[in-house]
């Protein structure tokens, strides 16, 4: 799934010539053709990036701009006028476009301007305030110890976690406790760069170093230099950039694009994955001699599966921070809520805790949640319920094959096990080498169920 972007336009011809040219370019489209239809959209799912016509009926877009950028601090605004005046440009930034962009919008232009969204997004430091050991589980634990051990040594340290288990914080906490505290962090995702553009990105480049390149520019690291750079999904590397890292990190020495002579540069490297590097070292994909280099200081970050008693205060302290954000005040968790939420598997670990807990404050006016308020709706287990076929008022279930009928049950009794195999097989009274069996042969992929779960 690509990026989100919402097009809040009245006029359907605007709203269809951007979402042809955005999904081209391989962003997931919403529309909006008001205001109302705007908060909508954002109450709904997180977003990216909103395209905002100036005139779009409804509210003002000076009431509107303040707004959006409160409901969604991380959302981009970007507003399209017809009258580009420059005052009226400084106006609608100072109230929270990040950019200004002329109608009728030239490609070229709206190409930039997404460019620099990318780009925001990908270098944009992690949120500081959090903090990375909360919880009381051993594990937790031991991953604060070994932090702690490491954080004022100048070597690479290598954060190795699924998605979402907060490597990027447990970064920004490296650098901050760090002895380069008072210099720059400098971030990058390595995902899905291509090896120019990461190398342009990481070494900079040279005026006339290629054909777009109509003046010079400074690399992250040259703006990390005697700060940090955090690397992350550095197992996504290009082959073609990981000797040049590897020269940096050995010799603190490199070469912009087109540069004969080599800077020096002095930066500690934080670099993360969610990959198994071992192994795509073993696949030829990640070079042996930079893996050596960078993991030398190995962290873990277990996943929020492994270690459920540091569920209820992760999601009590993102209640407290709700609390603050949205000015609703005294948000707490009924009991059953929390054990709901201890329950589930998380496999997007603590951002998607953050996310169902955000949305649930959202859709519900309570300021103490229920286990009906919680709304898993974007998780993997709700995906697979909505994927089945809907049921007939009149004749329940009559219409649906044997087959479909097992499936549908299998998967609400591990929806109500929170993905938990064992339960789920003692509910259902077979025994758990059976409920694996079933749900190899019913298709049912692992991503509705804990693969670690033990009865
Ligand atoms: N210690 C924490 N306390 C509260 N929330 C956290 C914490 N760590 C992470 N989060 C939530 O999870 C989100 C993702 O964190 P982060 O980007 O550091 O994870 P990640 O492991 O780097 O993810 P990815 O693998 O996708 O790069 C944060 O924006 C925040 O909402």
């Amino acid at each position: 799934m690509g990026s989100r972007c919402l097009i809040a336009d009245a006029e359907p011809l605007v709203r269809a010539t951007l979402r042809r040219w955005l999904e081209a370019h391989g962003w997931e489209i919403l529309e909006a053709r008001n205001t109302q239809e705007v908060h909508e959209s954002l109450r709904r799912a997180p977003l990216e990036v909103v395209l905002l016509d100036d005139r779009l009926p409804g509210l003002s877009v000076h009431k509107l701009l303040p707004e959006l950028r409160e409901m969604s601090p991380l959302t981009s605004l970007i507003v399209l006028a017809e009258n580009a005046a420059i005052d009226r440009a400084v106006q609608l930034v100072k109230l929270g476009a990040e950019q200004f962009l002329p109608k009728p919008v030239e490609w070229s232009v709206l190409s930039r301007a997404m460019e620099c969204v990318h780009e925001a997004r990908r270098t944009r430091n992690p949120p500081e305030d959090l903090d990375p050991f909360l919880g009381t589980s051993p594990l937790i634990r031991r991953l604060e110890a070994t932090a702690q051990r490491v954080r004022d040594s100048d070597r690479s340290i290598l954060i190795q976690g699924e998605t979402g288990t907060g490597k990027g914080v447990l970064a920004s906490w490296l650098h901050r406790h760090g002895p380069r505290a008072h210099e720059p962090l400098i971030q990058l995702n390595c995902a899905g760069l291509s090896p120019q553009f990461l190398e342009t990105e990481l070494f900079g480049h040279e005026r006339g170093a290629f054909t777009s390149a109509v003046s010079s520019k400074q690399g992250l690291l040259e703006r990390a230099h005697r700060g940090s750079v955090f690397l992350d999904e550095v197992g996504d590397m290009d082959p073609l950039v990981q000797p040049k890292l590897l020269k940096v990190l050995e010799e603190r020495r490199f070469r912009r694009l087109g540069e004969v002579e080599e800077r020096s540069v002095d930066i500690r490297l934080i670099a993360a994955t969610h990959q198994d590097l071992v192994e795509r070292v073993r696949a030829r994909q990640f070079r042996s001699d930079l893996y050596f280099r960078i993991s030398i200081l190995p962290l873990h970050i277990p996943a929020l599966r492994e270690r459920p008693e540091d569920i209820p205060p992760l999601a009590h302290a993102s209640l407290a921070q709700l609390s603050r954000e949205l000015g609703r005040p005294g948000l707490k968790l009924a009991p059953q809520a929390e054990a709901a939420l201890r329950a589930y598997p998380w496999p997007g670990n603590l951002r998607e805790l953050r996310n169902v807990l955000e949305r649930s404050v959202l859709l519900s006016s309570r300021s103490t949640l229920r286990v009906e308020d919680l709304q898993f709706n974007g998780s993997a287990i709700a995906r697979m319920l909505n994927e089945l076929p809907e049921e007939t008022t009149s004749a329940p279930e009559l219409h649906l094959t044997l087959r479909e009928v097992e499936r549908r049950h299998i998967t609400r009794v591990l929806e109500a096990e929170g993905g938990h195999v064992g339960r789920a097989a003692q509910r259902l009274g077979i025994p758990r080498s059976s409920l694996y069996q079933r749900l190899k042969s019913l298709g049912l992929s692992s991503k509705v169920w804990n693969p670690d779960s033990k009865v």
